[in-house]
C-alpha cells in the first residue's frame, strides 16, 4: 500500500445525535467515509446539519448513536483520553485558553499528553514546539502574549499548538470564523500545505465552501438527504453542492465551481 493511501480514520454506518434520558435526536445516520494520510478534508453544509455533532463525535466529547468510528484501525470506543491525545488534536473556535499565556507557552502545551505531571518540557519537546512555530510561521511572535494577537494571528497560535501536540490528525471546529476573506484563505492554504509537509490528516469544518473546493483532496458535504464524502472535482460533476441550499437565493456555478446570488 502507497503512503498516502493510509486509512487513518474511518466511519461506519454512523449514526450522529443526542441521546437524553427521554429521547433520541438522530441528526444524521449512514455516515461512511475513509480519510487518509496527508489529505486536507473540509467538512460542509448548511446551519445546523450537524457538522460540529459530527467532529464533537470524532474528538469522542460525545458518544456515536450508532456504528463506529475507527482510529488507526482502532474503535475510538476502546482508546483511552490520553491515547486519544496522541493521535488526535483539536483546534475549537471558542477554545478555553488563558490569552495571558505566551505564544510560546500556549504551543508548548500541545506537549501536555507527553510531559510529566509538571509539564516540564526536555529538549526534544523544545525543539518540537520551535518547529511547530515555525512550520506555522510565527516564530517571531513566540514572546508575545496572547491576548495582543490579532484573531488571525491567533488561530496560526492554535494550529501550532495542534501541531506541536504531533498527532496523526488535527480536527478544526470553523477555524476561518472572524477572519477577512485574506486571512481565511490564507489559513486553508497553510492547513493544506501542513497536511502535505507533515502527512497528517486535516479534517475541519467551514462553511467557506468556494475557497474548500480550490483546496481539499475530500469534502465531506452534509445534506438532510446524505452526507457524501469525495473528491471535490467529483462532487461537482455529480450535482452534490446543488442540493446544498434552497435555489430562492442562491445556485451554484459548475463551470466556476462557486456560488451565486441570484438576481
Ligand atoms: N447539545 C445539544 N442537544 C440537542 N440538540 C443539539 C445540541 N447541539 C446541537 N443540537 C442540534 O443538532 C443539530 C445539528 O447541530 P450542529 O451544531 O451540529 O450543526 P452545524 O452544522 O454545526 O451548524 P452551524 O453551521 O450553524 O454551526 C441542530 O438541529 C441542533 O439544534
Amino acid at each position: 500500500m502507497v503512503e498516502n493511501e493510509t486509512i487513518i480514520l474511518s466511519t461506519t454506518n454512523l449514526a450522529i445525535g443526542y441521546l437524553t434520558n427521554r429521547s433520541k435526536l438522530v441528526v444524521a445516520s449512514d455516515i461512511n467515509f475513509e480519510l487518509k494520510k496527508g489529505q486536507l478534508i473540509g467538512l460542509v453544509g448548511a446551519n445546523g446539519i450537524g457538522k460540529s455533532t459530527l467532529l464533537r463525535t470524532i474528538i469522542k466529547v460525545q458518544p456515536v448513536i450508532s456504528g463506529n468510528i475507527t482510529i488507526n484501525n482502532q474503535d475510538l470506543i476502546s482508546i483511552d483520553s490520553t491515547d486519544l491525545a496522541k493521535q488526535l488534536s483539536i483546534v475549537l473556535t471558542e477554545q478555553l485558553t488563558s490569552k495571558n499565556l505566551s505564544v510560546y507557552e500556549l504551543v508548548a502545551l500541545g506537549r501536555h499528553p507527553y510531559t510529566n505531571w509538571i509539564g516540564n518540557l526536555t529538549t526534544s519537546d523544545e525543539n518540537i514546539v520551535n518547529n511547530a512555530l515555525k512550520l506555522v510561521n510565527i516564530s517571531d511572535l513566540k514572546d508575545k502574549k496572547c491576548f495582543e494577537l490579532s484573531d488571525g494571528q491567533f488561530q496560526k497560535v492554535m494550529i501550532a499548538r495542534a501541531l506541536a501536540q504531533d498527532t496523526d490528525i488535527i480536527v478544526l471546529d470553523e477555524p476561518t470564523t472572524h477572519l477577512d476573506m485574506y486571512h481565511k484563505a490564507y489559513i486553508l492554504k497553510l492547513l493544506q500545505h501542513l497536511a502535505k509537509e507533515t502527512g497528517k490528516t486535516i479534517l475541519f469544518s467551514s462553511h467557506e465552501i468556494d475557497l474548500a473546493i480550490q483546496l481539499c483532496d475530500t469534502m465531506i458535504v452534509m445534506t438532510k438527504e446524505a452526507v457524501i464524502c469525495d473528491q471535490p472535482c467529483n462532487l461537482i460533476s455529480n450535482g452534490v453542492f446543488e442540493s446544498l441550499f434552497p435555489k430562492d437565493l442562491i445556485s451554484f456555478d459548475n463551470a466556476t465551481g462557486s456560488f451565486r446570488v441570484s438576481k
